[in-house]
């Protein structure tokens, strides 16, 4: 596989029972870059995004055929753990859900479990985890404050922190910014900007303004088929499918 390539999904077909979700996808995804997934509702985005971390194995009949590979294995092998699978691929989702202790305990949760115990190693990875997240400054003087105090904003990059704190190598985000006022979408996206140096990013927006300010690649997916994926400038000032013309420029969706 390219050294650029972070992910590369290989014929994938997804089945909820006799529904067929995803048709033949192929995409590769770059590193350290941002992809975004468009399309209309129901056209299989969050289903797609689900499928890079398999977090679709927890619904009850689904069937995946095809193969995705991270770096150069396949995440849908026999053997591989995946527990450590959604470490290196981690997941924020639509509505900020920070788990109901404090912030500190938010972010130590998942390094914890993973076996770190050591009081000053934890404390490095809470100031790390939220300076990268862009939320130290507001919350260093009450760490440990309930998180369901602070604000939608706040509550949704303490999430990121959270997934940042487990050193993954991708981060998969399902319309992170969709419960959000304008102001903290527009830190969200800057930090998702800033985020891009470290780690590979797969956004899935209802956006096309998102999708165009911060991806590099975008990706328009029509009833379950990836119709086009291209560099966001060439997607939105000149797309090759009259399909994506068509929903770029308002026509359906
Ligand atoms: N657990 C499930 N069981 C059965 N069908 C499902 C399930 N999850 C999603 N679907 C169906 O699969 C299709 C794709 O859904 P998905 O949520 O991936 O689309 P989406 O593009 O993310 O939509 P939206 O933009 O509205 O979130 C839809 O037809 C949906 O009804």
């Amino acid at each position: 596989m390219d050294s650029n390539i972070k992910m590369k999904v290989n014929n994938l077909d997804l089945f909820y029972g006799e529904f067929q979700a995803l048709k033949m996808i192929n995409m590769e995804i770059k590193e350290k870059e941002i992809t975004a997934l468009i399309g209309p509702s129901g056209c299989g985005k969050s289903t797609f995004l689900r499928t890079l971390n398999r977090m679709n194995d927890l619904v009850d009949g689904v069937k995946i055929q095809g193969e995705i590979l991270l770096d150069d294995s396949d995440i849908y092998a026999k053997n591989l753990d995946v527990t450590d699978l959604r470490k290196r691929v981690g997941m924020v989702f639509q509505k900020p859900n920070p788990f109901p202790m404090s912030i500190y305990e938010n972010i130590v949760y998942g390094p914890k479990a993973q076996g770190i115990r050591n009081k000053d190693e934890l404390n490095a990875i809470v100031e790390k985890s939220l300076k990268r997240a862009a939320l130290w400054d507001e919350v260093k003087d009450k760490l440990h404050k309930s998180a369901l105090a602070l604000s939608g904003g706040q509550q949704q990059r303490l999430c990121i922190a959270r997934t940042v704190a487990m050193n993954p190598e991708v981060i998969l985000m399902d319309e992170p910014t969709s419960a959000l006022d304008p102001i903290a979408t527009a830190k969200i996206e800057q930090l998702m900007v800033e985020l891009k140096e470290r780690y590979t990013i797969v956004i899935v927006t209802h956006s096309m303004q998102q999708a165009s300010r911060i991806s590099d690649t975008t990706a328009f997916f029509l009833l379950g088929s990836l119709i086009e994926m291209n560099d966001t400038q060439s997607i939105f000032s000149l797309p090759k499918d009259q399909r994506t013309e068509d929903y770029i420029t308002g026509r359906f969706g």
